[in-house]
């Protein structure tokens, strides 16, 4: 149990201090948790001082300890190192301890066959643009995962941006889409700026350029409502200079590569799941 547990704010317990799990420690704190209502786990020990530096939050080595003071322990390691970390809190759960995974691809029963019977388990598939509020997360309910467990992760993830919920039988598309999907953008922003340097603008300039160009379209899609293609088309003038750029897009298949690498966004996913 909880040092000093509250109805209002569980004591959190964030396993895994890498880049998920700085992004969500900082949303708990942004959310309204306090630096002595979280604690992080974190096995390289410099970043567990990194993160205690830079939040002020309690940080160890012990998942089994953190996971004994906490009311809900949140796992942001990654897939590979979920059953030892399951194995390692397994008996240091309270009953009825909320575990939280954001790892992609571990279906929900490889956790519960692994926790004590009847522990709530739900999985999350966040993204990193949550780190300035940004994000989108899709959670999944375990067998013993309530809608008051579902709605206090979506508390959990409330500063985070879009928080959706979905069947676990999703989260492997929605990995492919919002899980991985950041890459995608910043791949698009990437080749965009250096094309821009291609034809002679400053880097400073052609990434400025790209960056409110990208953030633009996305808040321009998101609050008009309209259809994805018809926004294109009003940027394309007859015989103008977006349908010859578009058509180089098509002629080099970037339509088909974005649904192909979503494709084996998925399909890792789902090996992932059957991996470990
Ligand atoms: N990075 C991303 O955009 C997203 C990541 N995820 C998921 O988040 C999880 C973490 O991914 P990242 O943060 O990207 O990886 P990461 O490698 O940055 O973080 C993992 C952290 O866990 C620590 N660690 C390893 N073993 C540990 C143990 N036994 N106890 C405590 N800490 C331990 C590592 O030292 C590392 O700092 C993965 O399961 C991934 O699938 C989900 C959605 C998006
Ligand atoms: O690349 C990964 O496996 C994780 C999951 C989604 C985004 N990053």
């Amino acid at each position: 149990m909880a040092d000093e547990p509250t109805a209002d704010t569980p004591r959190v317990a964030v396993l895994g201090g890498g880049v998920m799990g700085e992004t969500l420690l900082s949303a708990l704190l942004t959310a309204g948790w306090t630096a002595e209502q979280v604690e992080v786990t974190e096995r390289y020990a410099p970043r567990a001082d990194e993160l205690a530096g830079r939040y002020g939050v309690r940080t160890g080595a012990s998942n089994a300890e953190a996971a004994a003071r906490a009311d809900v322990v949140l796992l942001a390691v990654k897939p590979n190192v979920v059953a030892s970390v399951l194995d390692e809190i397994k008996d240091a759960l309270g009953e009825g301890e909320l575990v939280v995974s954001v790892a992609a691809g571990l279906p929900i029963a490889s956790y519960e066959k692994r926790l004590a019977a009847g522990q709530p388990v739900v999985r999350v598939m966040p993204n990193t643009p949550a780190v300035v509020g940004k994000g989108a997360s899709a959670i999944a309910a375990g067998t013993h995962a309530t809608q008051e467990h579902l709605a206090l992760v979506e508390r959990l993830l409330a500063a985070t941006g879009l928080v959706v919920r979905v069947e676990e039988k999703d989260l492997d598309a929605v990995t492919a889409i919002s899980g991985s999907g950041p890459a995608y953008a910043f791949y698009l922003i990437d080749a965009m700026a250096e094309a821009g340097v291609l034809l002679g603008l400053t880097r400073d300039l052609a990434t400025k350029l790209a960056v409110a160009t990208v953030e633009g379209s996305a808040a321009l899609a998101a609050q008009s409502g309209d259809h994805p293609a018809v926004l294109r088309e009003r940027v394309s003038s007859p015989g103008g200079t977006t349908v010859a750029a578009v058509q180089v897009l098509d002629a080099h298949g970037v339509r088909a590569g974005v649904v192909a690498a979503a494709e084996a966004a998925r399909d890792r996913s789902r090996e992932l799941g059957k991996q470990y």
